[in-house]
Order: structure tokens, then C-alpha cells, then sequence
């Protein structure tokens, strides 16, 4: 899988660019002067706290929100003022809005029916469709018949069916448990490649963000903070914000500034930080800990299960915690 960035395919040249975008409701200012291109065919997960502007900017880049200020180019032309159905995007929503009434097929055909395409030629292509999303066997059924991961697959097929050139998908995952989520991320990344067309993928989830993208698009308070291959974002956060948002760091201050360290750098040694063990907890292949230092910092630590056995400690205990200067990582605010 492609979590390292490297794995854009190039399959189409459209690219998707955001230019002076802003989004204001009254005097909130939802999404704030925001220039970004996303590469062709690439994976991109829009990730940030709730409120931060992730779903307008969503929703300003279907068309179903007007731009207050800027534009947004796909493949070089100005969509901006152009109804949704037109612009060559698809979103696909949290609640996968099928229409209850209508069976499988019926749904993910409709958008042809609105553009009266006969009905053996939309049904040919709703069948293609489903067979894509692995839901063929499904077509006659009513939403109603169908698992929420089921109904998922069709939603994205009724989105898929307008060809477009960006998908845009709010929260996808969301209303799944934790195995069918895993199972059905795993499954938008292979429609993702085998399409090579750009999905923008809004998300609360670190992990989820991680695993699926080939850029990660960290927003904060109605800007872009930082965005960048997931490990770049991950392991070089530029911030205190993108490094405790992120998660896996440390953030402390050393020489009058902050600086990140990775949990997973910091070990329990016999020279370096003087701290007191405030808790411990057991996670099978690692034992994460946490201990207070003199400056009443806390810092957190992964360390390997073996190494933690080896001299284990208990919370109220005093350790030293050290890691090396060279992996500290200077943040810019
Ligand atoms: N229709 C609206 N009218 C007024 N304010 C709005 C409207 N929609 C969003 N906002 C405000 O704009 C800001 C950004 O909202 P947005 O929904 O884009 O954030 P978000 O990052 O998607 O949040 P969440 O993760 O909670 O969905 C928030 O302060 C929100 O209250």
C-alpha cells in the first residue's frame, strides 16, 4: 500500500487547485485564504478538529456550499460557480442518503436517469458499477435489506457512476464498527487506484489518515497547517498543533523553544531526565508509559515489551528518561 507517498499512480493529468479560498458564514470565517493543489490520482485526507472548516472546504469544492472568496480549479478551469453535477466531482455522504424506494440497481443508476440515458443502457452500467464495488449479487435489494457496510458499497457506486475526476467523501467510515471500518478503507484505496482519479477523504481519524493517504491535509482553525506525504506530516510535524494533533510525540521545551520527540524514541535509562512513573500500560508488543519530570512535564514513552520487562516499574516509582538530542525536533510554533 502506498503510505509512504511514493505510490501515486499518473493515470490521468487532472489536478484539483484550491486558490485564494475562503468561506465565511456571517463573521465566522470557516475556511480562511487556503491556496493547495492536489496532485492527479492521488489519495488526500483532510484531517484536523471538529470545526476547523474540513466539510466546508468539502462542500465548497462539490458545490453544495458557495465560494465567498477565491477558486477552485479541476484540470485547469474554473468550477467555482458551476452546479454540482456539472463540475466533473461526486461526494459521497456520511449517511450514504439512498433513496429508500428504489432497489440497488435503481440507485446507483439514477443520476443517468436524471440524464435520460435509456434504461437498458444505465442499467448496463449501474450492473458494472456493482460489479466494481463487489455488490453484483445485491442489485434487486432494498437499501433497507442491505448492511451498513453494504449500503456503503452502493453509495459509492451511485457516486462512481458520474465518472468524475475528483470523489469527495465526508467521514466514509464513520458509521462502521472498528473491523468492518479497517475492512472497507482497505477497499477504498484499491477503487482509488484502479479508477486513478482524485478522492478527498475528510477524516477524524489519525490512523485512518495514515493508512489511506498519499498527501494527509492537516486544517486548523479555518487554515491548512500542514500538509504532505503522511510520513512527513507524521514524523517532521511542523507544529506543536500538528505534532500533539498527530500523536506519537512528545512536546517540550528545551533552549527557550519546543520541540518534538517521538514516544517511541524516549527510553528508560540510567542517565538523562530525572521522572516520576505516572502510568503504565500494557499493549501487547509495547508498554506505554508516562512519567512527570522535575519541570512538571509529562512525557510519554513506547517502549519495546521486552525491554520494560526486563526492569519493570510500577506508577509513584522514580525513572530516567533519556533520549537522543539528535532526534529532537524543533518546532516552528
Ligand atoms: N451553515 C453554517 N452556518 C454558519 N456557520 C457554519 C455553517 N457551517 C459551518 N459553520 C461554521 O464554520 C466552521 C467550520 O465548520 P466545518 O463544518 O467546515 O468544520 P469541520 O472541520 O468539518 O467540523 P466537524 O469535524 O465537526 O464536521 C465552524 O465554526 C462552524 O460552526
Amino acid at each position: 500500500m502506498g503510505n509512504d507517498g511514493s505510490g501515486a499512480n499518473m493515470r490521468t493529468g487532472n489536478d484539483l487547485e484550491l486558490v485564494h479560498l475562503t468561506k465565511r458564514y456571517g463573521d465566522t470565517v470557516a475556511v480562511r485564504d487556503i491556496n493547495h493543489v492536489f496532485a492527479p490520482a492521488s489519495y488526500v485526507c483532510l484531517l484536523g478538529p471538529s470545526g476547523c472548516g474540513k466539510s466546508s472546504t468539502l462542500r465548497m469544492i462539490a458545490g453544495h456550499e458557495s465560494v465567498s472568496e477565491g477558486s477552485i480549479l479541476l484540470d485547469k478551469s474554473d468550477i467555482s460557480a458551476m452546479p454540482p453535477a456539472r463540475r466533473g466531482t461526486a461526494m459521497m455522504f456520511q449517511n450514504y442518503a439512498l433513496f429508500p424506494h428504489l432497489n440497488v440497481r435503481d440507485n446507483v443508476a439514477f443520476s443517468l436517469r436524471m440524464k435520460g440515458v435509456d434504461r437498458e443502457a444505465r442499467h448496463k452500467r449501474a450492473n458494472e458499477l456493482l460489479a466494481l464495488v463487489h455488490m453484483t449479487q445485491f442489485a434487486d435489494r432494498l437499501p433497507a435489506q442491505l448492511s451498513g457496510g453494504q449500503q456503503q458499497r452502493v453509495a459509492l457506486a451511485r457516486a462512481l457512476i458520474t465518472e468524475p475526476k475528483v470523489l469527495l467523501l465526508d467521514e466514509p467510515l464513520s458509521a462502521l464498527d472498528p473491523f468492518l471500518r479497517i475492512q472497507m478503507r482497505a477497499e477504498l484505496k484499491r477503487l482509488q487506484r484502479e479508477l486513478g482519479i482524485i478522492f478527498i477523504h475528510v477524516t477524524h481519524g489519525q490512523d485512518e489518515a495514515l493508512a489511506l493517504a498519499d498527501e494527509v491535509v492537516v486544517m486548523n482553525n479555518a487554515v491548512i497547517e500542514q500538509a504532505g506525504p503522511p510520513r512527513e506530516v507524521w514524523g517532521a510535524p511542523k507544529t506543536e498543533f500538528v505534532a500533539r494533533f498527530m500523536g506519537g510525540h512528545n512536546v517540550i521545551s528545551f533552549n527557550g523553544g519546543k520541540v518534538a520527540v517521538r514516544a517511541d524514541e524516549v527510553r528508560l535509562a540510567e542517565t538523562g531526565v530525572p521522572a516520576v512513573l505516572t502510568s503504565v500500560e500494557y499493549q501487547g508488543a509495547t508498554v506505554a508509559v508516562s512519567a512527570r519530570t522535575e519541570a512538571g512535564e509529562e512525557i510519554f514513552a513506547i517502549l519495546p515489551e521486552d525491554a520494560y520487562f526486563k526492569s519493570p516499574k510500577s506508577p509513584g516509582e522514580g525513572v530516567t528518561l533519556a533520549w537522543d538530542e539528535g532526534r529532537m525536533h524543533r518546532l516552528l510554533a
